[in-house]
């Protein structure tokens, strides 16, 4: 029998609905985004920790859940929200449904709540945190007490809780239709990945381009990375707020001094323009979807992208050495920077997908060849 459940608001909405998770609440920012599929992918990116997404596409869970979609090793986001979760789910992948898949990992999720009006509160008010209690015997004035503890994402440095506690090694590559999981056998670049949590799509794209990857731990200083002999360093995703991450500002300043090719997604992006000078500011909703258009400011070309990002890199901070690559074009932000200086740049979506489109993965080709460049020059 299902059990009920309510989303509580900071500002007092009230959504009655169904359990579709574990028993229990949890507390965090929630955030919308907009894909139509890919929520396994979702609910598995680190950047979500301490965040609770609500989904904007009505039906989530149609095509269940597998063992093979997962980007990381286990579910981070802090709760999720939907409209309508289908009867049965169907996929010649799936092994599991959505519902048996939270309950499994622990998370609180809510469904049959009015999830347009939960978004244009959002949109209207900002991200803003919130709580869901699931099972019988709902607090209704508790569970907004709880939303309001939570306080705001800003200043809240969580790469280092969610990131590898050791270094390991990766060389999985890309996941292929009737193949599965293949395997970089014979690699031309090594590349130390910081792991600020993550997305494991990001190191299969680096490995399927060559790439011996070492990923190491959010606070690994410049000088175990360099005592590595990197041809180049690759800084990831993760969650919170990129200023408080000192210790990975000056490990990247150390990278762009010893001109050792780096390339930066989302966070890693944030942790970049920091690096360089720049500031980086909290959005009032942020990007989290697979069908935002971002335009590639050399070439002119629109491409449509993945992204989750709640902070930006803010243009009129950068030095004069920083150029901006691209531009969201829904809102105008910088969404990728150069250095002009040092073979050094980042994306602010997600170009490895995961779910959405690979029109940006031409940068990591990009990165494959500014460390082709850089061993020529040396
Ligand atoms: N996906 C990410 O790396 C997100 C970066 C950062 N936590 C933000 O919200 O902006």
């Amino acid at each position: 029998m299902s059990q009920p459940a309510l989303l509580a608001l900071a500002d007092g909405t009230l959504f009655y609905g169904t359990s579709i998770g574990a028993d229990g609440e949890t507390i965090g920012e929630v955030v919308f985004n907009t894909s139509i599929t890919g929520y396994q992918e979702i609910l598995t990116d680190p950047s979500y920790n301490r965040q609770i997404v609500t989904l904007t596409y009505p039906h989530i869970g149609n095509y269940g859940v597998n063992a093979e979609d997962a980007e990381s090793r286990t579910v981070f986001a802090a709760g999720l929200i939907i409209r309508d979760l289908p009867l049965r789910h169907s996929n010649f992948r799936a092994t599991l449904s959505l519902s048996d898949y939270l309950k499994a990992n622990g998370t609180v999720a809510i469904a049959d709540i009015d999830t347009r009006k939960l978004t244009r509160i959002l949109r209207e008010k900002g991200a803003q945190p919130g709580c869901i209690v699931s099972g019988q015997g709902i607090d209704a004035a508790a569970a907004v007490e709880k939303a309001r503890s939570f306080g705001s994402m800003a200043g809240q440095d969580l790469a280092q809780v969610v990131a590898a506690r050791e270094p390991y090694p990766w060389q999985t590559a890309e996941w292929k239709l009737g193949v599965g999981y293949t395997v970089q056998s014979d690699p031309k670049h090594h590349v130390v990945a910081y792991d600020f949590g993550v997305k494991h799509n990001i190191l299969r794209m680096l490995a399927e381009r060559g790439c011996k990857l070492t990923v190491v731990p959010a606070q690994t200083p410049a000088d175990e990375v360099l005592a590595l002999d990197p041809d180049g360093v690759f800084l990831s995703n993760g969650p919170g707020d990129p200023e408080p991450c000192d210790y990975a500002i000056a490990a990247t300043r150390e990278f762009i001094a010893k001109r050792i090719p780096t390339f930066g997604i989302c966070l890693g992006h944030q942790i970049l323009g920091l690096a360089a000078g720049g500031i980086t500011s909290k959005m009032k909703f942020g990007h989290h979807g697979a069908n935002h258009p971002v335009q590639d400011l050399d070439s002119g070309r629109v491409m449509i992208t993945s992204q989750n990002h709640g902070f930006q890199v803010d243009e009129t901070s950068l030095p004069a050495n920083v150029r901006v690559t691209h531009r969201s074009l829904f809102d105008g932000t910088v969404q990728g920077i150069a250095l002009t200086d040092a073979p050094a740049f980042s994306f602010q979506g997600h170009p490895e997908a995961s779910p959405g489109p690979h029109d940006v993965a031409y940068l990591f080709d990009r990165f494959i060849a500014s460390m082709e460049q850089v061993k020529r020059e040396t």
